[in-house]
C-alpha cells in the first residue's frame, strides 16, 4: 500500500520545508480569503520559489474568476488548479483551456448518489477528481473542515480521471483510508495542523510516511 500525497494549506516556509523533506508529491496553496490558510500573491511567490519541478504546485480556488486565477498562477508558477466551489463541467474545461494547466474538481460526497453524479458530469473532463466530505452545516468553508465520509463508497469504483481522497484524513487514519478506498492520491490539510491554519512538521512527516507505507 503506497500512494501519492498532497499537503494542502501551505502557508509558511516551515510547512514548505516539512512537506518537501517528508516526500510530499504535491503542495496546495489556498487562494480563498475566508480560509485561515489563505495566502497573498506575495506569499505565493515566496512559498513556491524553492519547490522543485518534481513536486506539483496546486492552487485552490472557490468559484474564482479568471483574473484572480491568472494572478495566482503567475505569482506561484502553479501547475494545477483545484476548483473547490460549484464550478460546472464547462467551467472546468474553460479553466483548462484558458490556463493550459491541469484542473482538479472537488466533489462533495455523502452517499453513493454523489459519486454516480460525478461519474456522469466531471469524470473524464477534470484531470483529477477530489473526493471530499460535504461540509458540516455550521461551516463557512466548502472544504478544509476535518470531516470525513464513508471510504467504502469508493471501493471497487473505476474512474477515467485520476483522483484524490480528502476529508478528515490524518496520520492515524490515512493508511486505513487508502486500504479501503484504493486511492491513488490523498490530500490533507487539517490533519497535519497544530492549531487551525498552522501546519505541524511532525504531523506532516508522520502523514506522508503512513500514506506511503514506510
Ligand atoms: O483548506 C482550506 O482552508 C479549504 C478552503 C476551502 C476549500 C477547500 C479547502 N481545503 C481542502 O479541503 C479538503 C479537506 O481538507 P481537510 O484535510 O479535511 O482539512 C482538502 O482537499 C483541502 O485541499
Amino acid at each position: 500500500m503506497s500512494c501519492m500525497v498532497k499537503i494542502c494549506g501551505i502557508n509558511s516556509e516551515d510547512a514548505v520545508l516539512a512537506a518537501m523533506s517528508a516526500g510530499a508529491d504535491a503542495l496546495g496553496y489556498v487562494f480563498f480569503p475566508p480560509s485561515p490558510r489563505h495566502i497573498s500573491l506575495n506569499g505565493a511567490a515566496t512559498l513556491t520559489e524553492r519547490v522543485p519541478d518534481s513536486i506539483l504546485k496546486v492552487g485552490l480556488f472557490v468559484d474564482a474568476g479568471n483574473e484572480a486565477i491568472a494572478n495566482a498562477v503567475k505569482a506561484g508558477n502553479l501547475d494545477m488548479i483545484q476548483l473547490h466551489g460549484s464550478e460546472t463541467p464547462d467551467r472546468v474545461k474553460e479553466v483548462q483551456d484558458v490556463f493550459g494547466l491541469k484542473a482538479m474538481k472537488a466533489i462533495s460526497v455523502s452517499t453513493t448518489k454523489d459519486l454516480d453524479k460525478a461519474a456522469k458530469t466531471y469524470d473524464g473532463v477534470a484531470d483529477f477528481l477530489l473526493f471530499d466530505a460535504k461540509p458540516p452545516k455550521d461551516s463557512t468553508l466548502p472544504g478544509g473542515n476535518a470531516t470525513s465520509f464513508d471510504w467504502t463508497l469508493l471501493a471497487g469504483r473505476e474512474w477515467k480521471s485520476n483522483w484524490m481522497l480528502a476529508g478528515g484524513l490524518d496520520p492515524d487514519n490515512v493508511a486505513e483510508a487508502v486500504e479501503i478506498s484504493n486511492a491513488p492520491w490523498v490530500d490533507v490539510s487539517s490533519g497535519v495542523e497544530r492549531t487551525r491554519g498552522v501546519k505541524d512538521a511532525r504531523k506532516i512527516n508522520a502523514f506522508v510516511r503512513a500514506a506511503k507505507g514506510y
